[in-house]
């Protein structure tokens, strides 16, 4: 397992990029502005790039013991309680995520619950699995910038098949979202 304790700096990189997607997204500057911003993404650019390593040594995604594991690409969850077959936490959608009219995009969710729930389905020893499917039913609006409840359980396990269930509620504490994930089990050698 990789050290977060030993990455620092790069899980405050991280967070800093979620700030700039967030910041970005929200923002209408004058031109000169936009492209100062654009030559500083540059700059970041060409000074990570000779650092480019193999999948197996990256580091985002792979500091699980961090809020988000290091990654910018799906939304964080903060864990308050968790087990090998459950997890419950806040969950706040930033800016970044906004798909219209205060209302998270559609698509943020489910990216937000295959990496919570598939991390459930591999938790415990269960080892690695891949999602064969993710429903979900977007009850009411899940708003951006608001602390959202979210729950998730590993509901049942069928031999290689593990079906993981997670809800989302809004700061009123009406159900905006449930999810249900089916992870199937890899065999050896299947990618
Ligand atoms: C960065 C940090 C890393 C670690 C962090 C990890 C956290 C993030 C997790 C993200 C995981 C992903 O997004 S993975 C990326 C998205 N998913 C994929 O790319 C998966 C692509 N699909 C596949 O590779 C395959 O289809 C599998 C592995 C899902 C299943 O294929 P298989 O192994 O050949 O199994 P197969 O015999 O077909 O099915 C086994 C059983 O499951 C059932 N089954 C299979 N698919 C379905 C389905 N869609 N709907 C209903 N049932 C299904 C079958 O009927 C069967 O039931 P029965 O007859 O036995 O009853």
């Amino acid at each position: 397992m990789k050290s977060a304790a030993e990455h620092r700096e790069f899980v405050d990189l991280v967070e800093a990029l979620r700030a700039a997607q967030d910041t970005i997204t929200g923002a209408s500057p004058p031109e000169d502005v936009a492209r100062k911003a654009r030559e500083g993404l540059e700059e970041v650019t060409r000074l990570l790039a000779p650092f480019t390593v193999s999948e197996a040594e990256q580091l985002a995604g792979y500091l699980i013991t961090e809020p988000g594991h290091a990654q910018a690409l799906a939304p964080v969850l903060h864990v308050d309680e968790s087990s090998t077959e459950h997890v419950r936490g806040r969950l706040v959608l930033g800016r970044y995520y906004l798909g219209g009219n205060g209302a998270a995009h559609g698509g943020s969710i489910p990216l937000f619950f295959d990496d919570v729930l598939g991390r459930l389905a591999n938790d415990g020893g269960r080892g690695t699995s891949r999602t064969a499917y993710l429903h979900v039913n977007y009850r009411k609006i899940t708003p951006v910038g608001q602390e959202l409840r979210v729950e998730a359980h590993v509901d049942r396990v069928e031999g290689r098949k593990r079906f993981v269930v997670g809800t989302i509620h809004d700061p009123e504490g009406d159900l905006t979202v449930d999810a249900e994930g089916l992870f199937v089990a890899l065999r050896p050698g299947q990618p």
